[in-house]
């Protein structure tokens, strides 16, 4: 695997950015530029709304020789409608550009998750089965849950820097004087806001840890009641556990007082700042520099800051969640399989019956040091059936994974009608292969939709004529809404014997010359068995099967059982021979098929 973007000393940001924009964002250019047009305007109409204010004010403040200074007529008539206009104009942009960028991210979201998809669906199966198959799946949960919050956020956080930059204009445009002041009041009353943040979490943060403390003693005491009431330690623990509820009442108190303490003095550094900012403005009034209206103006404009700068001031926690959720998505996307075709790999060429099937010195292992298959040699004749038997982790469903090439093996060579299977296309192999399983792997579709996945284009006919081999066909054609109808989630829907009949017919539609069957372990009415036992017989007939062998049935039928035995094949022949050897096969024989041998 390589790994392009990991996490270094450097700050990762800046490559993840410029990456995300490259293979994620460039392709809604457009899009972006309306949303930030739309975030323009509504800069522009906050910017217009405080100059109409001020525009406003100026009309309506009274003169000494009448109510109204001179353009009162006009203010009168237009005041309302401008502020009415204005208004309208903000909620429309304001709607279009949450729809616009939002719009965006939920596009973005979909694209990052096909390719991720779509680039899982190319990895080896190592790295996406057991361990690995969590973490992937939280690729598409978690991590894109954290993404779509910041991908809603980040936009927020740029229209909110539009906004402050349009109402600082206004700001400057009103009194520079007056805004360098309050530039300078105030970092120096937002101190105690910043101070009073940090006390609240870091209390937050102590009750906590002590709740989980409390949790711990409470659990401990109250599964010892047994210890407590035998050693009469009742007053011991009493007083245990009164110092933890006692500790737990005083930190909930002291968090209660600062988190009262907090609105109350951000009023008060309101009301500071604003009495502040209305003392310079009297003397500005006073000496003729400034008017009423100004100040009325700059009030609005200082309220209307306060929103934009809130949020300006959570942006960075949300894009830093964002840009890791999304450097793990990368991470996905950076994965490469290690199992491909060769450069110039030709398609597998089969004989015009079944093809044979030979491991030579076959090794492999999941992990470097344990080697699960040591050293296999195996031919299963063209059209002939070989059965697998052997205890449980023997090494045979590893066996079966390396004929597809789902794993690759360390060393030695298989080989499908002579050709070396790392020496053709994987799609060819993989077409050549009917695998049933026996978890009986069915989607969350119809029943129909199920069997078509062993060939996509079968007609109806073909469709039914595999169910009918299959000994499904009647089961189908009883059920509600016949081939129609869907199995639910897994194939709930269906009996345990249903689901690996529809397996089989998936099997039949197929028609692979190589036959790869994992039997059920789990037990079936005799009905199912006897009907499964025959579709297996045709299904097998005229193909090279490999079958893990769990019923007696099975290999007694096999032209030669293979035990296996902790990743070798230590006995090979019939049930007959093998029984009469008294070997491993005997006792296994005698163990799972019982008196039946
Ligand atoms: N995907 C995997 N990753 C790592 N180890 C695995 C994996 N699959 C199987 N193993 C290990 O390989 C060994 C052989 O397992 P395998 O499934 O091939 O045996 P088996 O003979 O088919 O057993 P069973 O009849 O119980 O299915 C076991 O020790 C198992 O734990």
């Amino acid at each position: 695997m390589d790994h392009p973007i990991s996490p270094s000393a450097s700050d990762p940001t800046p490559r993840l950015a410029l990456r995300l924009w490259r293979e994620a964002l460039s392709p809604y250019k457009g899009r972006l530029a309306i949303s930030f047009g739309f975030m323009v305007a509504l800069a522009g109409a906050e910017f217009a709304f405080i100059l109409a204010t001020q525009w406003i004010f100026a009309g309506l403040s009274p003169t000494e020789e009448s109510r109204f200074t001179a353009n009162a007529a006009d203010v009168v008539v237009w005041g309302p409608v401008l502020i009415l206009v204005l208004g309208l104009f903000q909620a429309a942009v304001f709607y279009g550009q949450v729809v616009t960028s939002q719009g965006i991210g939920i596009s973005l979201m979909r694209d990052v998750q096909q390719k991720m998809y779509d680039r899982i669906l190319t990895l080896d199966l190592a790295q996406t089965e057991g361990d690995g198959a969590g973490p992937l799946v939280s690729r598409f949960t978690n991590d894109m849950a954290v993404l779509r919050t910041s991908l809603v956020r980040a936009p927020n956080g740029v229209r909110d820097g539009v906004r402050l930059i349009g109402i600082v204009v206004a700001l400057v445009v009103l009194d520079p004087i007056l805004f360098l002041a309050v530039l300078l009041i105030y970092p120096v009353v937002g101190l105690p806001v910043t101070w009073l943040g940090k006390r609240i979490r870091h209390l937050g943060r102590h009750v906590q840890r002590q709740i989980g403390e409390l949790t711990g003693v409470l659990t401990e005491s109250v599964q010892g009641r047994r210890m407590i009431t035998s050693y009469r330690l009742e007053d011991y623990e009493r007083r245990r556990l009164g110092e933890a509820f006692e500790e737990r009442h005083r930190l909930l108190h002291r968090l209660l007082r600062i988190n009262a303490a907090n609105e109350p003095v951000i009023t008060v550094i309101g009301a500071v700042a604003i009495a502040a900012i209305i003392g310079i403005a009297a003397f500005r009034i006073d000496a003729g520099l400034m008017s009423g209206a100004d100040l009325v103006a700059f009030l609005v404009a200082m309220a209307l800051l306060s929103a934009p700068a809130r949020g300006l001031g959570t942006l960075n926690a949300a894009l830093q969640e964002g840009f890791s959720a999304l450097e793990r998505m990368f991470d996905v996307l950076d994965r490469r399989p290690t199992i491909t075709d060769r450069p110039g790999a030709r398609s597998l060429s089969l004989p015009a019956g079944p093809p044979d099937i030979r491991f030579e010195g076959v090794h492999f292992a999941y992990r470097e040091g344990e080697p699960i298959l040591r050293g296999i040699d195996l031919t299963v004749p063209a059209g002939a059936t070989v059965a697998l038997v052997g205890p449980s982790g023997a090494g045979k469903s590893s066996l079966f994974g390396l004929i597809p090439r789902l794993y690759e093996a360390e060393s030695g060579r298989i080989l499908i009608a002579g050709q070396a299977i790392d020496s053709v296309t994987l799609a060819s192999i993989r077409d050549a292969i009917a695998l049933v399983s026996q978890d009986a792997v069915l989607f969350d579709d119809t029943v129909g939709a199920n069997i078509r996945f062993g060939r996509a284009d079968a007609d109806d006919e073909a469709l039914k004529a595999a169910a009918v081999a299959a000994a499904a066909h009647d089961f189908i054609e009883a059920l509600p809404q016949g081939y129609q109808t869907p199995v639910g989630e897994r194939g709930e829907k269906l009996s345990g014997g249903q689901r690996q009949r529809v397996a089989l017919a998936r099997a039949f539609l197929k028609d692979a010359p190589i036959l790869l069957l994992d039997e059920a372990t789990a037990a079936l009415d005799a009905e199912s068995e006897r009907l499964i036992d025959e579709a297996l017989k045709r299904l097998a007939a005229g193909r090279t099967t490999l079958v893990i062998a769990h019923r007696l049935s099975t290999v007694c039928d096999a032209d030669l059982i293979c035990v296996m035995d902790r990743g070798q094949i230590v006995e090979t022949g019939t049930h007959a021979e093998l029984v009469a050897k008294g070997g491993l096969y005997a006792r296994l024989a005698a163990l799972q098929f019982g008196e039946a041998t």
